[in-house]
């Protein structure tokens, strides 16, 4: 793994106060980044305001790298307050970043929410957990969490994946690897797009783990007309179900997707950006402090309507019981 550059796009002062002024009358509004209808309608008009420069700077992943870092928000590390020790208790800490990033995702497309995690909110915190470290989850801590795709098991997951930095002391680093930097060959590829493996539920869903169902065998791999995309999470597919000819592609992919994979380290006021569709991502093991000062994300998920990228197929699938919401019906 290097430590890659990631490509940055960077706010300038003006889009940064002009954001940062919409996310505060619409708080002042509402009180609140609890989502509710009225509260996404304000914001689909708020964002539907924002100049072209913000606008430019939300244009979709346009390299190899599959990836962006926006950088150039304020976050007044004395004014969001400590760390939350769990997503169940962060209720409105930090709402304004809330907002500014719901606002950013509304740009990009359309956001989407479980109502299996963090209470069906829209932006989801990601701070570690007493008693999950070991977790293959964002609440983990002593573990490295393996590369995969945002809510792999599902057909509706999202299209890009926005992870906002609120504090990050330890620069502890989230991993990306981007599908279109592996080299694999075309056997392997050919192998990996046969729907030969379900992907399960991962432990931020309870209820879908639960589900009473066969689950889908699904492609890792596939030619989209937008290019080689993938779909992987190793930690939640059953490897024993599959040939050892296919165990062994498997592997290979795994290993070209470490030997490309990026560290990055996010600072206060950076969003990564990640295509959902070219990108694995995951994050290095760290102690945790547990004192209010813990690495702090803010998390929302999009859809990118009209975009080409998964196979027909997947509209077949029962996602487990579970339903992507989107934020804004056509
Ligand atoms: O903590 C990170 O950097 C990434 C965690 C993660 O996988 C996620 O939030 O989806
Ligand atoms: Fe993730």
């Amino acid at each position: 793994m290097s430590t890659g550059v990631a490509p940055v796009r960077q706010l300038d002062a003006a889009s940064v106060r002009e954001l940062r002024e919409a996310a505060e009358q619409v708080l002042a509004d509402f009180g609140t980044s609890a989502t509710a209808p009225d509260l996404l309608a304000r914001v689909a008009e708020a964002a539907t305001a924002l100049s072209e420069p913000i606008r430019h700077q939300c244009r979709p992943v346009d390299t190899d790298d599959g990836l962006f870092v926006l950088r150039g928000l304020e976050v007044d590390g004395d004014a969001i307050g400590p760390t939350p020790s769990s997503w169940a208790t962060a209720g409105d800490s930090g709402a304004a970043h809330d907002i500014a990033l719901l606002l950013l995702a509304t740009v990009m497309g359309n956001p989407i929410a479980w109502e299996g995690q963090q209470d069906g909110r829209f932006v989801h915190n990601i701070v570690p957990s007493a008693g999950h470290e070991e977790e293959q989850t964002g609440a983990s801590s002593a573990v490295l969490l393996s590369p995969h795709t945002e809510d792999a098991f599902h057909p509706g997951r999202a299209h890009l994946l926005m992870l906002s930095c609120m504090r990050n002391h330890d620069n502890i680093a989230t991993t990306a690897a981007s599908i279109r930097k592996v080299k694999l060959d075309e056997a392997d590829v050919a192998l990996l797009s046969r729907p030969a493996l379900p992907i399960l539920p991962d432990d931020a869903y309870a209820e879908a783990q639960g589900f009473d169902g066969q689950p889908p065998n699904v492609p890792t791999l596939w030619h989209s007309p937008d290019g080689l995309t993938l779909r992987f999470d190793p930690a939640y597919t059953p490897m024993e179900q599959a040939s050892p000819a296919h165990r062994a592609a498997y592997r290979r992919l795994e290993d070209e997707l470490a030997r490309v994979s990026v560290a990055v380290s996010l600072s206060p006021g950076e969003i990564l950006v990640v295509d959902n569709d070219l990108v694995v991502h995951g994050r290095v093991p760290f102690k945790a402090r547990y004192d209010g000062t813990d690495r702090w994300l803010k998390r929302a998920s999009v859809h990118v309507p009209g975009r080409r990228t998964r196979p027909l197929a997947e509209a077949e699938e029962h996602g487990y019981g579970q339903a992507a919401i989107e934020a804004y019906t056509a």
